[in-house]
């Protein structure tokens, strides 16, 4: 469904180039659901706006839904939906009406526009909402309307950008549901970015990591844990001296009469480090362990936080 190679996109702004996009190789096969993910700036929308062709690359090459970004941009649109950041919808008609005119706008007949409107307000939950104008919803509302928008052609693969930025947590799971369900409805392709880690380890299966311009990890939310991260342990002792030996004897870090070790498989090691601590005379008060997270992942390939502000230009 993508088959991107060397994607490149370097911005000029007041003489200086912005390497927004550092050369990307990307596939995508039918009915996944991958997620983008990276800190702000890390260059993941500029890599949607290439491939949805609304940003021309500096160099490298995409095709998506069969067709060339650069040579056949219009068969790349006829295939695709796009949900951008912004909201899509106007604010003259109302959220039906909406829908048939896109729809209208994308060749759909008239009939075939209202029929497909029809299905999408019931999809995504938006049937009590139709005779509303767009300025009345909710942000989660919106969204959903956004996507519907996105959908009304029927697309094999819909790309959105973070869709659930912006939104309360109970929004950000009420939009995930829908997004899960209409992949469920229809097979559609998703293609998705967001900086936000939980969303991205639970929901996607396939995890693309984007960093200054880069992919720098690509794989399952659990392969990329257990290959890059790995599990913690983390103790306390009654005293410093105790922590600094532990340790050593484990090879980690020490903080205090805290000390933290990464280990493969964290449930296996525990009993054995405590029994080595245990014979050096070291007292352990509690210990505990962990799975990584994603942002372990990013931090052990980058030494930075996901969260971070200071992302390089
Ligand atoms: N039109 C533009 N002109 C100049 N620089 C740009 C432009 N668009 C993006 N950039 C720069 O390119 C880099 C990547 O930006 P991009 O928006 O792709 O990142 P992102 O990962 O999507 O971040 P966010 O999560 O904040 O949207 C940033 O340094 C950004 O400032």
């Amino acid at each position: 469904m993508i088959h991107a190679r060397g994607l490149t996109r370097v911005f000029k702004v007041k003489k200086q180039a912005v390497h927004a996009v550092r050369g990307i190789d990307l596939d995508v096969e039918a009915g996944r659901l991958v997620a983008l993910l990276g800190p702000n700036g890390a260059g993941k929308s500029t890599t949607l706006r290439m491939l949805t062709t609304l940003l021309p690359p500096t160099s490298g090459t995409a095709t998506v839904a069969g067709h060339d970004v650069a040579r056949d941009p219009a068969g790349v649109r006829a295939r695709i939906g796009y949900v951008g950041q912004r909201t899509s919808a106007g604010e003259n008609f109302r959220v039906r009406d909406e829908l048939v005119t896109q729809g209208r706008c994308y060749g759909l007949g008239t009939r075939q526009a209202a029929a497909r409107a029809d299905e999408l307000l019931g999809l995504l939950d938006l049937e009590p909402l139709a005779a509303r104008l767009p300025g009345t919803l909710s942000g989660g509302q919106r969204r959903r309307l956004d996507i519907a928008l996105g959908l009304i052609h029927r697309p094999d693969l819909l790309f959105l950008d973070e869709p659930s930025t912006g939104l309360d947590p109970k929004s950000r799971a009420d939009i995930w549901q829908h997004i899960l369900r209409l992949r469920e409805a229809y097979g559609t392709t998703l293609v998705l970015t967001t900086h936000y880690l939980e969303e991205a380890d639970n929901m996607a299966e396939r995890v693309v990591i984007i960093d200054n311009g880069r992919i720098i990890a690509d794989g399952t939310a659990e392969q990329l844990k257990n290959d890059l991260a790995g599990d913690h342990i983390t103790i306390t002792t009654s005293a410093e001296e105790e922590a600094r030996r532990a340790a050593g004897i484990g090879g980690g870090d020490a903080e205090g009469t805290t000390v933290r070790l990464r280990v493969p498989n964290a449930a296996a090691a525990l009993p054995d480090y405590l029994r080595a601590l245990d014979g050096s005379g070291i007292k352990v008060t509690t210990a505990e362990t962990a799975r990584p997270t994603l942002d372990d992942v990013f931090l052990a390939l980058t030494g930075r936080s996901i969260t971070d502000d200071d992302i390089p230009a």
